[in-house]
């Protein structure tokens, strides 16, 4: 669906010359689930206007949807929907009668229109508020607009620039939901942005990470955690003799010998674990059956920001993340949902 080769922009004003994006290769199969994810200023959005023709490339090439982006950039943004990070719809207009323009300008039939809008509506939690203009929503519900009206016509590849910036928790549970129910109903290919780490580790098949305008690392979040971070078990015992003891049973244990730090005298033992989540019950059972059961044990899984930082010894989540975040997985996790305003492509 997408592929692209060098793809590189450079922004030059008066004497300051920015390298956004430097020298892309990015390969995206049909109906694939992509997030790209980085901090502040790394070039995603740049990325993203270019794939979607809203921006010329400086050099390189791309390929999006079976079309050139730089020869046809006009056939690209008929055929994809691009849900960018500004307001699509018209302030002073009706929401009703937007997404109604919205699906006239796509060929969406009449009745077929009213009704895809009235189920966007209830899915983005947008019930109630038809009749109103669009100046009178809070940013969280014109972010929401933006999602409905992007959604709308249902194009083949969406392209999705942080669509959750700025929505409560509740309501970023609400749109992954429904953009998994539509990719899995109709195909469709994702490509987002976002600065929500845990978004992209639970609803991303891949994550492309990217910093400085270049590409860092491309895999499956699994694939990447296992790759630069490790899972970090923590024991407690009484006190320093009780935790030599323990980490003497696991040296005997070639599954953790490698991975233990020196004890501490304060009777914490630590290990570095790559499967820690299907070796944690392993060690405490080895523990137990030695007689050395620690008094509390606890484990912490590797996330896509220690990916970031043993990648560039910079923090994303200092760089780039609002607080909200593990409310949001939470959300996320009670929906048990799978990512928002822009144009839209394809009927
Ligand atoms: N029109 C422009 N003129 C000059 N510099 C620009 C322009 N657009 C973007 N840049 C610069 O290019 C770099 C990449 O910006 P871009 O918006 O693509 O980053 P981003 O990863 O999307 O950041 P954010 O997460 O904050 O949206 C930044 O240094 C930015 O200041």
């Amino acid at each position: 669906m997408i592929t692209t080769s060098g793809l590189t922009k450079t922004f030059t004003r008066k004497k300051s010359v920015v390298e956004a994006v430097r020298g892309i290769d990015l390969t995206v199969g049909d109906g694939e689930l992509v997030a790209i994810l980085g901090p502040n200023g790394a070039g995603k959005s740049t990325t993203l206007k270019m794939l979607t023709g809203l921006l010329a490339p400086t050099a390189g090439s791309a390929q999006v949807a079976g079309y050139d982006v730089v020869a046809h950039p006009d056939r690209v943004r008929q055929t994809i929907g691009y849900i960018g990070q500004g307001n699509s719809a018209g302030h002073y207009f009706r929401v009703a009668d937007e997404l109604a323009s919205q699906a006239q300008f796509y060929g969406v039939p009449a009745a077929e229109g009213r009704k895809r809008a009235s189920d966007l509506l209830a899915a983005l939690d947008l019930v109630g508020v038809e009749k109103r203009t669009v100046n009178t929503l809070s940013g969280g519900q014109r972010r929401r607009l933006d999602v409905a009206m992007g959604l709308l016509n249902r194009p083949p590849l969406l392209f999705l620039d942080e669509p959750s910036t700025g929505m409560d928790p509740a309501s970023r549970a609400n749109l992954w939901e429904h953009v998994q129910r539509m990719r899995h109903e109709f195909g469709m290919t994702l490509v987002l942005t976002t600065h929500y780490l845990e978004e992209a580790d639970r609803m991303a098949e891949r994550v492309v990470v990217i910093d400085q305008g270049a590409i860092i690392a491309d895999d499956t979040p699994t694939a990447l955690r296992h790759t630069h971070a490790s899972d970090v078990v923590t024991l407690t015992y009484p006190d320093g003799e009780a935790a030599r003891r323990a980490a003497d049973v696991l040296r005997g244990d070639s599954r953790f010998a490698e991975r233990i730090a020196d004890p501490e005298a304060d009777g914490k033992v630590r290990l570095d674990l790559d499967d820690g989540p299907a070796l944690f019950p392993v060690l405490l059972h080895e523990l137990e059956r030695a007689g050395a059961r620690p008094t509390a044990a606890s484990i912490a899984e590797a996330t896509l920001d220690d990916v970031f930082l043993a990648l560039t010894g910079r923090s994303l989540r200092e760089e780039s993340e609002s607080g909200d975040d593990a409310a949001a997985v939470e959300a996320m996790a009670a929906a048990a949902g799978g990512p928002g305003g822009g144009v839209g492509g394809a009927a």
